[in-house]
């Protein structure tokens, strides 16, 4: 038999290095995600030399310049240190700031995702893990795909669905290929994964609620979490990204806010939550009553798309998610007896900052030259 050894030093790095000059990167967001991701940068080491980072921001400081390599305090002690204006960093970059140039919104502001657009015609690349920009109406999503193709850059929002699982490549791929999405059935929120494994596991509800943002799975505000708006918004962005037309008022989606503290200010709700711990609690038990736990479903189809909690069997793959787990189960013209799956962490800092960093290097290695005028 024919020995083999194997070697001991760490794998190399996927680089841009077909692109002559390096990468510039713009990180609007060093929260969670920002920050891991800016982490992840400055640990690829020499391999990560043709990713040069020009500048970063919060909603508080914006700074130029390479960011602080502690991870801590990223945008500690650099110049300029201020308040974004966005009007400003958009018109820099769209006309002063040299090429290639990716700009990744990890904000989850609305107010940055009006940018896109502009940026993407300006010839800069765009990679978010927010779902804000895809999530408006059709024609604004199509806008954007098409500001893309006509500028010849990319992008890429693969981190908007199961963070850094590859799911909306897989059914980019599917489309491309000539398949056809006949339906998607999954559990897409880490969030209420690990809130409904928390109740099973003892904690309240509200702790569980606490204990995800602490995590860092929920959304800057995690009651677009618990009201089902983040896991409607993944089907929605599945839907299209398949080739359906789908407004967001055409998705059903079932809330765990309690109606009571819908409007109270974000502090007061998280305080308050604790009054539905006794309501959950039943519920997951009655749940188990019936060898069945309880998980946050999404369905679509070309009927329609539907989110919402529902028991499940626990001996399903569906009721053994546990932690921050997500699941898609795909149904297609070819995936039809069995449905193509997808599982695993579905949010986290690291994972979806990966992803991030995966689509910010895929985004340089995939530029195409621009459409010609029609
Ligand atoms: N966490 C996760 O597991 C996943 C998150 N995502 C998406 O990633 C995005 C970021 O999430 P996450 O890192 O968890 O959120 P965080 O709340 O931890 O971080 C958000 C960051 O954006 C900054 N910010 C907010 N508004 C503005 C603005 N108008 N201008 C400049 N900076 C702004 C915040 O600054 P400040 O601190 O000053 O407010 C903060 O630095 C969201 O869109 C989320 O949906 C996607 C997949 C998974
Ligand atoms: N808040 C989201 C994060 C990823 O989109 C989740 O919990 O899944």
């Amino acid at each position: 038999m024919a020995s083999h050894s194997f070697s001991a030093s760490p794998p190399v790095a996927p680089s841009t290095s077909s692109c002559p000059s390096p990468v510039h990167v713009y990180v609007a967001g060093v929260g969670d995600v920002g920050a891991a991701l800016l982490r992840q940068i400055d640990a690829r080491g020499d391999a990560g030399r043709d990713l040069h980072v020009i500048g970063a921001c919060t909603s508080r400081r914006a700074a130029w310049g390479a960011p602080n390599r502690d991870p801590e305090a990223p945008l500690a002690g650099v110049d300029e240190a201020a308040p974004p204006d966005w009007p400003a960093i958009v018109d820099r970059l769209a006309q002063e700031t040299p090429r290639p140039l990716v700009f990744v919104d990890a904000t989850g502001s609305p107010d940055v995702a009006d940018y896109y657009e502009p940026l993407l015609r300006a010839g800069v690349h765009v990679v978010t893990p927010s779902k804000l920009a895809n999530t408006r109406s059709q024609a604004a999503f199509d806008r954007l795909r098409e500001a893309a193709a006509e500028a010849g850059v990319q992008y890429r929002y693969e981190t908007t669905v199961g963070a850094g699982l590859p799911v909306v490549q897989t059914v980019r791929n599917l489309v491309a290929t000539g398949d056809r999405v006949r339906s998607i059935r999954g559990v897409v929120s880490g969030t209420l994964t690990f809130l409904f494994s928390a109740l099973r596991d003892g904690s309240s509800f509200s702790e569980a609620v606490r204990a995800a943002v602490d995590r860092g799975y929920a959304e800057p505000d995690v009651r677009d979490d618990l009201s089902g708006t983040d896991v409607a918004r993944k089907f929605l962005i599945l839907a299209r990204t398949a080739g359906y037309a789908v407004e967001p008022t055409e998705v059903q989606v079932e809330s765990l806010v309690p109606d009571s503290l819908a409007d109270a200010p974000y502090e007061a709700f998280l305080d308050r939550l604790s009054t539905v711990d006794p309501y959950w609690r039943e519920r997951s038990a009655a749940a188990a009553a019936e060898s069945a736990v309880l998980q946050y479903v999404g369905r679509f189809s070309p009927e329609g798309i539907e989110v919402g909690v529902e028991p499940v069997p626990g001996d399903t793959a569906l009721g053994q998610l546990g932690a921050q787990e997500n699941l898609f189960e795909v149904t297609t013209d070819r995936y039809a007896a069995v449905p193509l799956v997808v599982r695993g962490p579905g949010a986290g800092p690291s994972v979806t900052a990966a992803g991030v960093l995966a689509d910010v290097l895929t985004a340089v290695r995939e530029a195409r030259p621009p459409s010609p005028p029609a």
